[in-house]
């Protein structure tokens, strides 16, 4: 029992009273969109950790969520057939301030050669995706969240070059079958110099 999903089969439970599968995902993500727009304008704490990453959440799904910002309070799987089993929620805070901890020793990725960056950005990028810290809009965020690395370290992630599709492929393989090989290529595509 999902206690984010409503009565309505797989329906959210949202601030807009949206009982939809479809109409629900349109609102959401004009409304994320329209927020991380908003974001670009908007200066951001650069702590790198899970306080980040929850205050871009969030700002993107504020309108939509009243969790929004908050750590997922169940255990998840992306698909129902296949495994894709993201991390326990109990363990979210401790996981991602570990990661944090590294990616602190790492120097958040800058002083990297291409090759070095994007090797970085596979690992950290595999990694903040199996803990998927929301119930929702992971995939919005931690998008976010690398674009900000990759900027302070030199680099832009044309995140438009990839459909979703294929980053969740490339995702899935990663996470269920521990082959980066699809993701390092997805991210070698999406880095460019600054
Ligand atoms: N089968 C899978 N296994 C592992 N990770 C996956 C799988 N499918 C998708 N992902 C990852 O999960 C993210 C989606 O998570 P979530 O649905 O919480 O985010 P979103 O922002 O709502 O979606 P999207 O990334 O599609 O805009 C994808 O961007 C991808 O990184």
């Amino acid at each position: 029992m999902d206690p984010y999903v409503g009565p309505e089969a797989g329906v959210l439970r949202n601030r807009l009273g949206i009982t939809e599968k479809v109409a629900l995902e349109e609102a959401e993500g004009d409304l994320s969109h329209w927020r991380r727009m908003q974001l670009l304008d908007t200066p951001l704490p650069a702590s790198r950790d899970l306080d980040e990453l929850r205050v871009i959440h969030h700002h993107l799904f504020q309108d939509v969520y009243t969790w929004a910002g908050q750590v997922r309070t169940v255990d998840m799987r992306k698909n129902v057939d296949g495994a894709a089993v993201f991390l326990p929620w109990a363990v979210i805070p401790t996981a991602t301030s570990f990661l944090a901890q590294r990616l602190r020793e790492d120097d958040h990725l800058r002083r990297r050669d291409r090759a070095g960056f994007v090797d970085g950005l596979t690992d950290y990028y595999e990694e903040l995706n199996y803990i998927h810290p929301f119930r929702e809009g992971n995939g919005r965020t931690q998008r976010l969240f690398w674009s900000r690395v990759a900027d302070d370290a030199g680099w832009l992630l044309g995140w438009s070059a990839v459909s979703g599709a294929e980053n969740d492929r490339a995702c899935r393989l990663a996470n269920d079958e521990h082959d980066k090989d699809q993701l390092r290529e997805l991210m070698q595509r999406i880095t460019r110099s600054q």
